[in-house]
């Protein structure tokens, strides 16, 4: 059965602050996209096309919704959202969304350094810069918490990318090539919990995603996102299962460096229950999501990498692609013929 899109009887209340989510309608939907899983025909768009960029602001206030989205969306196993810290004793919403606005200036930092220099190591290493300061400007705000540190490398290479490219894909194999470059001047000696668990696991963790273009939010997130939507569910419901299905197959460095391969196994095969149950939409489903997150919260894990790459694929959703307008317009003028 499906659920209507209030809350159930387990959850608390629902607060909205700011722009978030119950209601909040997927920007990029309104108007002209085309459905779910049109082919990418992929290229520039043709002669003639709209191809009005976004600005730099834009797209930082894009990247800061994206942020926003993923903290407000509820409930998210073991992470921080509207009922609270989940897995964590030092995160909840709104730093999260004091976090987010403390990034704004970075990201329009990020997408005017994109804008100015061709890509290259150049670019990369000024990249590396911005990233650093905007993750001192973070943990200033949240006073030494890590609320963004993977959402910000994963946003700030999309942000960098989507100047050059015409649909999100050929923006997530420019962030690639951009990650795969060289940064003289990444401190070295820090060896980071992502760092020490890719060592141990031998996972490929926040840098062999973005390094591989992003797989697991092109060809999982945004698909199932859409799917979703599709099938008439709730934004909310079809946020979580593009979530879920992220949790279901990613390996999380966070969820490694707390919980070990074991800790891996429990997220990933409860993700893969509640989508199995009918995902968060389906009163079975989001019983197994509540079933889930008491789990999680219980063995603070938090599979803080599955949720940056949701706020990924809901930047990559918002952002208005020529490739995408271009191929509107010709369906429109199909039709008209
Ligand atoms: C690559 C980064 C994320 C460091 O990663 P590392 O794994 O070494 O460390 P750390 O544990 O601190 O952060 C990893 C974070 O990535 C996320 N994550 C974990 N697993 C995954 C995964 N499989 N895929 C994607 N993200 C993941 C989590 O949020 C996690 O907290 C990054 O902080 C970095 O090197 N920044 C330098 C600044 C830079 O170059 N920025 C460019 C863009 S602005
Ligand atoms: N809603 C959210 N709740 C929790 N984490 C999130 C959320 N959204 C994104 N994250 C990501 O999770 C990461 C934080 O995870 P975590 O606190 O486990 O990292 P850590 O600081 O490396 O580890 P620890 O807290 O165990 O010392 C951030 O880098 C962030 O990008």
């Amino acid at each position: 059965m499906t659920r209507p899109p209030s809350s159930g009887p387990g959850d608390p209340p629902m607060t909205v602050i700011g722009d978030g989510p119950p209601a909040e309608a997927p920007t990029s939907n309104i108007g002209g996209r085309p459905p779910a899983g049109t082919p990418n025909i992929g290229g520039r768009p043709p002669a003639g096309a709209s191809t009005s960029k976004p600005s730099a602001a834009s797209l930082a206030g894009m990247a800061v919704r994206a942020l926003r989205q993923e903290a407000h969306l509820s409930p998210k196993p073991g992470l921080a959202d509207r009922r609270g810290r989940g897995a964590h004793d030092d995160m909840d919403l709104p730093l999260l969304l004091a976090s987010a606005e403390a990034l704004r200036p970075t990201f329009r930092s990020v997408a005017e350094a994109a804008e100015r220099t061709s890509a290259g190591v150049g670019l990369r290493e000024e990249l590396g810069r911005l990233g650093r300061v905007g993750e001192v400007a973070m943990l200033r705000i949240t006073r030494g918490v890590n609320t963004h540190r993977g959402a910000l490398w994963v946003l700030g290479l999309l942000v960098a990318a989507v100047g050059r490219a015409a649909d999100e894909r050929e923006a997530a194999r420019h962030a690639a090539g951009l990650a795969a470059l060289p940064d003289r001047r990444l401190p070295s000696g820090v060896v980071s919990h992502g760092e020490r668990a890719r060592r141990r696991y031998g996972v490929h963790g926040a840098r062999g995603e973005a390094e591989a273009a992003f797989p697991h939010v092109i060809e999982v997130a945004l698909p199932r996102l859409r799917r979703s939507r599709t099938a008439g569910l709730t934004e909310e419901a079809s946020r979580l299962d593009a979530l879920l299905e992220v949790m279901s197959l990613l390996d999380d460095t966070c969820v490694l460096h707390r919980g070990g391969l074991e800790g891996l196994r429990v997220v990933r095969l409860g993700a893969e229950r509640v989508l199995a149950e009918g995902g968060a939409g389906t009163d079975s489903g989001h019983a197994a999501l509540i079933e889930l997150d008491g789990r999680l919260t219980a063995r603070r894990l938090s599979p803080g990498g599955s949720a940056d790459l949701l706020a990924a694929a809901l930047f990559l959703d918002m952002v208005p692609w020529p490739g995408h307008v271009a191929r509107a317009e010709r369906e429109v003028l199909a039709c008209r013929r």
